[in-house]
């Protein structure tokens, strides 16, 4: 089974939001939507999810070699934030009034509603209402509604949004064994760790379309080789980047990539004012791709 668009353009005013998008998201899969901030990836979320009606294109599923459209009840959605739940309601009555209009009745939501509270630690808040839990609380408790309601595929806009390391390691975990049991997770997110460590497949969207597409190790392969990583002593690498110029990106706070050859590199060493505690030559992270692709380097125009 599996999920497909194609050819979605959605317009907003002056703002061409999609321009043309086809993609495909299939059953077990973590899929990577990345992209800078205006590329259009919750606009695709909201088409996906039938929020957002597209000009042109279409979201259909497949199954067994049949195309249908897709039935609300079938995603599970996590809208950046929380803000589809409601928050003076309490957890629970969120959940049956949730799963009431997905045709479920308190009987079925009830049980898995509470199995999911309990994986994220807060079971002891299912008669509170939502606004009085922690913006990361409130994130997981909308993910537990999400997975209460069993669906087939789940569309997460910036799921770890607020959530602490070790919940996010959490969440990892339970995207994982969710991919396990066959889901389709369409995954959205600044945070570039956590895509690289569950996706599958990767999708860069700008300014509305797809820029590139592919197995998120095949990329990474791709662009491994090229340039070098450098360990640097003190938490300095943005401003690093900045000053030394063409060919050099930070990446986190105390690593700093260096893209060029090995004697361009030994030539530009000196320069680097702060201890480099280790030169290698790994795979880059999706960090790095991602700046490669968007940030100062990048081509201004997306390739055809
Ligand atoms: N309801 C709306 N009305 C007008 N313009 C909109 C609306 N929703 C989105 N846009 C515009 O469409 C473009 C794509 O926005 P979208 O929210 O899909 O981007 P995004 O990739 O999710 O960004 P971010 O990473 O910042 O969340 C932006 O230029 C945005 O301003």
């Amino acid at each position: 089974m599996r999920l497909l668009v194609q050819g979605v353009h959605k317009r907003f005013g002056p703002v061409q939001a999609l321009a043309g998008v086809s993609l495909e998201l299939r059953a077990g899969e973590v899929l990577g939507l990345l992209g800078p901030n205006g590329a259009g990836k919750t606009t695709l979320v909201k088409v996906i999810l039938g929020l957002l009606l597209p000009e042109e294109g279409e979201v259909y599923l497949e199954e067994e070699g049949r195309r249908r459209r897709p039935q609300g009840h079938e995603f599970g959605v996590l809208l950046e934030g929380s803000r589809n739940l409601y928050l003076n309601l309490p957890l629970l009555a969120n959940a049956l009034y949730f799963g009431g209009i997905r045709g479920l009745s308190p009987k079925e939501v009830r049980p898995r509603f509470l199995h999911w509270l309990e994986r994220f630690g807060l079971k002891e808040r299912l008669h509170a209402p939502l606004a009085s839990l922690s913006r990361g609380m409130q994130q997981k408790a909308a993910l537990a509604l999400a997975l209460a309601l069993r669906p087939r595929f789940l569309l997460l806009d910036e799921p770890t949004l607020g959530l602490d390391p070790v919940s996010r390691g959490e969440l990892e975990a339970i995207l994982l064994s969710l991919k396990g049991e066959g889901i389709g997770i369409l995954l959205t997110s600044h945070d570039l760790a956590t895509v690289e460590r569950v996706s599958d497949r990767v999708a860069f969207l700008q300014g509305g379309r797809l820029l590139r597409e592919g197995p998120t190790r095949a990329l990474l392969r791709e662009w491994a080789g090229e340039g070098y990583l450098l360990r640097l002593a003190e938490p300095v690498a943005e401003a690093l980047a900045e000053a030394l110029g063409p060919g050099w990106l930070a990446e986190g706070k105390d690593r700093l990539v260096f893209l060029g050859e090995w004697a361009a590199l030994k030539e530009a060493l000196p320069r680097v004012p702060v201890e480099v505690l280790e030169v290698s030559r790994g795979e880059p992270s999706l960090e790095t791709v991602f700046l490669r692709l968007f940030g100062r380097e990048a081509p201004k125009e997306p390739s055809p």
